[in-house]
């Protein structure tokens, strides 16, 4: 149960229409408040620090994702139920989950069995199935992100990390967490593929008590999620693959919410043997069926809950509710195996859960997925060429926006929910001046320049001699980056080879870390590398040497105090 304090002189006694009752804790974005509507239900409140209100961008976007937010709903999504400005403050509600986070219950009572492993494994996912079927995602899961209501675990705190984070642009980090996916890291939006990378970090967590990459500084965490595999020896069996899978440093090879939901649900039924299930469709005491109509099949298949001849999933005797009902729960333990307890046996943290998600999640997992997310095998073709630090070089090219190139930002002009009780009403619309710049690259030449043209020099009295033969040149830019920001700790580097093929090296001073130390470039093509640092008024130097010559790049990690 989360520990609330009485309001300090500071803290607002109203939001919006809700009435605050006391002071649940503060985060990185904001501070979250207890609350009541005007009908007594209990709602968590999270008002976002100020500088979230300055910001044109987040604001725009802010209407945007709550609005999305606000369509997800299932039995393991704690549901945002209203948002808006008050006193020149984002704030949105969501409801009130009455139990603590993973984390605290990891700290407090250490690494997770096998059993409520598997429970959490499958509430989490029916979370982030259902957030994801609404077209958003997570974009922050953590085991912060995990509360475990007296009702089974709750996902808290979706959708708007592309709000707080903004959009991917250079010098700027989306997510934070040890549990960040590598191709946050260097720019990329969240999405459901990283949700899905976090997801299992959270899951190695609940298993370990630590973070699957650690959480000592950040460029040493950084360097992990982008080029190691963690330790998975803790997790049970059942869950090893699917978390293996999602670890994935290429996004598009995880696996999805759903698809995982199924292989868990499947992999549930499989383990109680066959024979298991005879005996149970024979037990005495049961009531006679009666007579099938017809040898029709029967819409939705065979194996249809109250079907003849159906399959019954397992359940403590007398359990109520078809599974699959808001009310209906398995034991989280295996059938039959030595770890099941029943129902009241089991620790009361995840003593009922239910496994299969609720009627407003997603369809069951046996329905066939749709789109790139929900297509049963991932089958594109990714090569994987070398190392770890390799793939991640070319997810940066892919990836990020470079300080030349235009970034594609889509900004949809934001109104608040009219639903809300906004007053005076607000709407979020596109600031016409630009948002403030978080870097101030040195200008540098567009790596979108033309080439310039050949011109053929009339030789005066004979033909045209051969030209000597252009000599390599590795351009850097920018050549001096200053960070102006506490929450920013990467800077990408872009590398043009002109006059040809350039092999560079890159080291970088102590302190920060690089994606890439070496390379070879094409004449005319560029490369990106990312330089990691700590944004507390420090500088890096990055020196370059290749056979077009050396640069050195001067970043300052500042921080606006500095
Ligand atoms: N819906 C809710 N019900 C109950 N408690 C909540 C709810 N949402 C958040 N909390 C609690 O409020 C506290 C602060 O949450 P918050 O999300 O701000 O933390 P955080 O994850 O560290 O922050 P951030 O994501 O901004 O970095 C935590 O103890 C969290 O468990």
């Amino acid at each position: 149960m989360p520990t609330i304090r009485a309001l300090g002189p500071a803290d607002p006694e109203r939001i919006a229409s809700f009435r605050v009752t006391g002071r649940i804790g503060e985060g990185g974005h904001g501070v979250v408040y207890a609350a009541e509507t005007g009908s007594g239900e209990r709602v968590a409140v999270k008002v976002l620090q100020r500088r979230f209100w300055e910001d044109d961008e987040v604001r725009r976007a802010f209407g945007a994702d709550l609005r999305q937010a606000q369509r997800v709903t299932g039995t393991h999504v704690a549901r945002v139920t209203a948002y808006g400005i008050h006193q020149q403050r984002l704030y949105y509600a969501s409801e009130y989950v009455d139990g603590p986070s993973l984390w605290e219950v990891v700290e407090r009572r250490g690494p997770r069995p096998a059993d409520e492993l598997e429970a959490l494994a499958v509430a989490t996912l029916s979370a982030l199935a259902a957030i994801h079927a609404a077209g958003a995602a997570h974009g922050g899961f953590k085991p912060g992100s995990v509360l475990i209501g007296p009702d089974g675990p709750r996902v808290i705190d979706f959708g708007v990390g592309r709000a707080l984070d903004g959009p991917p642009t250079p010098g700027r980090l989306i997510g934070t967490s040890p549990f960040t996916a590598p191709e946050h890291l260097v720019g990329a939006a969240p999405g459901p593929d990283g949700d899905m990378f976090a997801w299992a970090g959270t899951m190695v967590y609940a298993a370990t008590g630590h973070a699957p990459f650690g959480q000592d500084s950040v460029p040493a965490v950084i360097s992990r999620i982008l080029s190691e595999t963690p330790d998975l020896a803790a997790l049970p069996g059942t869950l090893l693959a699917s978390v293996t899978a999602c670890l994935d440093k290429v996004p598009t090879r995880r696996p999805t919410a759903r698809e995982l939901l199924a292989r868990l649900t499947r992999e549930r039924v499989a383990a109680v043997p066959a024979a298991g299930w005879a005996a149970l469709a024979a037990a005495p005491g049961l009531p006679a069926l009666p007579p099938a109509p017809a040898p029709a099949p029967a819409p939705g298949g065979a194996g249809r809950p109250g079907a003849p001849g159906a399959v019954v999933p397992p359940g403590p005797p007398g359990a109520a509710g078809r599974p699959g009902s808001p009310g209906a729960t398995v034991p989280a333990g295996r059938p039959g195996s030595p770890a099941s307890t029943p129902a009241g046996g089991r620790p009361a943290m995840l003593a009922a859960v239910p496994l299969a998600p609720g009627p407003q999640e997603p369809p069951p997992p046996d329905v066939p997925p749709a789109g790139r997310h929900g297509r049963g095998h991932r089958d594109r073709t990714f090569i994987l060429a070398g190392a770890a630090l390799a793939l991640v070089v070319a997810l940066v090219v892919a990836l990020v926006a470079s300080p030349g190139d235009p970034a594609p930002v889509r900004i949809p002009g934001a109104a608040l929910s009219p639903a809300l009780s906004v007053t005076p009403p607000v709407t979020l619309l596109p600031s016409p001046v630009p948002p403030g710049e978080t870097i101030e690259p040195t200008p540098v030449p567009s790596p979108t320049e033309k080439k310039p043209k050949k011109t053929k020099k009339p030789v005066p009295g004979g033909p045209a001699l051969t030209p000597p033969a252009p000599h390599p040149v590795l351009a850097v830019s920018p050549a001096r980056v200053r960070v102006k920001s506490d929450y920013i700790f990467y800077v990408n580097l872009k590398l043009r080879a002109t006059g040809g093929a350039v092999r560079w090296r890159a080291t970088i001073s102590e302190g920060a870390v690089l994606s890439s130390s070496s390379g070879r470039i094409r004449a005319g093509h560029t490369a990106t590398i990312t330089a990691y640092g700590t944004p507390y008024c420090s500088t890096s130097k990055v020196r370059f040497t290749s056979n077009g010559g050396s640069r050195t790049v001067t970043i300052i990690w500042g921080g606006v105090r500095c």
